[in-house]
């Protein structure tokens, strides 16, 4: 895999190269006025010195060890580094679906351990929604971050009720594949540097995801190391955005918004926290739709589809029977 280093300030960073052309992801200060009408317009942006997590600046693996109690974390481990998330809960629908993780529980502690050993054979992401299970200094600094902001940010934007925290420690080198998720996202790091390569929503085209039922539903199908162009031939057109997130850098991830995550090598551990939105309603559909919206309308579709066919083996030849050779 060919690599390219690229410095930023007094940093190095070593990231894969890829086929595709991207542009630097906009990187202000959270008051600027900019940064604001970028949010406003769905637009993502890097933001810096919100202090959204400020009262974590100091969790590492040590602290978060003495502090998160005894609870249960789901931990992924991955041969090949690489963690395409999978809906368990469409594993039903797909008897041959072989899951490209393996998902084990166990304690913050334990997980530690495993990350000082030096014989892991796989790469290992903790990733685990924070709840009352931890300890009071966590729920302390939990209680100190910066919601006046983030309330605010939800308030201006009409985004809906927060639904979750996802804390994620990833050991350096691990790779969350290109996917869309269907909330607002203002995605806080804590320790470690992650680059994220984003596409807008406009990418669809590009970006080839799975079918509605399968398990890597909203995960793009496209290998970004090896892609087929055969299969996925618009994969050749694709442009993109990036950026290196830090500690005390805010991504704010627009909902829609295709993102591959990688975790970078020679900064230690990644800990990140996840701040996801419901969507702002739709009050009145002004035309022309968005792209974002666009993929809700095609969503709803494929789901009806499915429903009313009841058979998700036919769903292909059905599908290429109501286009092909028609809406050319
Ligand atoms: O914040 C985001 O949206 C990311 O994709 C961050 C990503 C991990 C996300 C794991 C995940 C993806 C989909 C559903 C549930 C969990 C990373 O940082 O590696
Ligand atoms: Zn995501």
């Amino acid at each position: 895999m060919a690599t390219e280093t690229i410095k930023v300030n007094s940093r190095e960073f070593v990231v894969k190269k890829y086929s595709f052309p991207t542009e630097q992801i906009p990187r202000l200060d959270y008051q600027d006025k900019k940064a604001e009408k970028l949010i406003e317009n769905g637009q993502p942006v890097i933001l810096t010195g919100s202090d959204l997590v400020g009262s974590a600046h100091h969790w590492d693996i040590g602290y978060l060890c003495s502090n998160l109690g005894s609870g249960q974390y789901t931990v992924y481990s991955s041969a090949d580094g690489k963690f395409k998330y999978y809906d368990d809960k469409k594993l039903t629908q797909n008897k041959q679906f072989k899951p490209p993780t393996t998902q084990t529980d166990m304690t913050f502690q334990e997980f530690a351990a495993k990350l000082k050993r030096k014989d892991n054979k796989e790469l290992m992401y903790l990733q685990q929604p924070l709840n009352d299970t931890v300890g009071t200094r966590i729920v302390m600094d939990f209680t100190n971050f910066n919601w006046g902001w983030a309330n605010e940010t939800q308030k201006k934007n009409h985004w809906g009720p927060m639904t979750s925290n996802l804390l994620l420690v990833g050991m350096e080198g691990v790779i969350t594949p290109a996917h869309y998720d269907e909330q607002e996202n203002l995605f806080a790091q804590i320790q470690g540097y992650k680059r994220f390569l984003l596409f807008d929503p406009s990418q669809f085209e590009c970006m080839y995801p799975y079918p509605i039922y399968h398990p890597h539903d909203r995960q793009s199908q496209v290998d970004f190391d090896n892609p087929d162009l055969t299969k996925f031939p618009n994969f050749a057109n694709v442009k993109g955005y990036e950026g290196i997130v830090g500690p005390r850098d805010v991504l704010y991830l627009p909902m829609y918004w295709w993102h591959q995550v990688e975790s970078l090598h020679g900064h230690g551990e990644t800990i990140s926290i996840t701040f996801w939105y419901k969507a702002a309603p739709t009050v009145k559909v002004v035309y022309p739709l968005t792209s974002g919206q666009k993929v809700a309308i095609m969503r709803n579709i494929e789901k009806m589809i499915a429903e009313a066919l009841n058979d998700n083996e036919s769903m292909p030849s059905f599908m290429q029977a109501m286009v092909q050779g028609r809406y050319t």
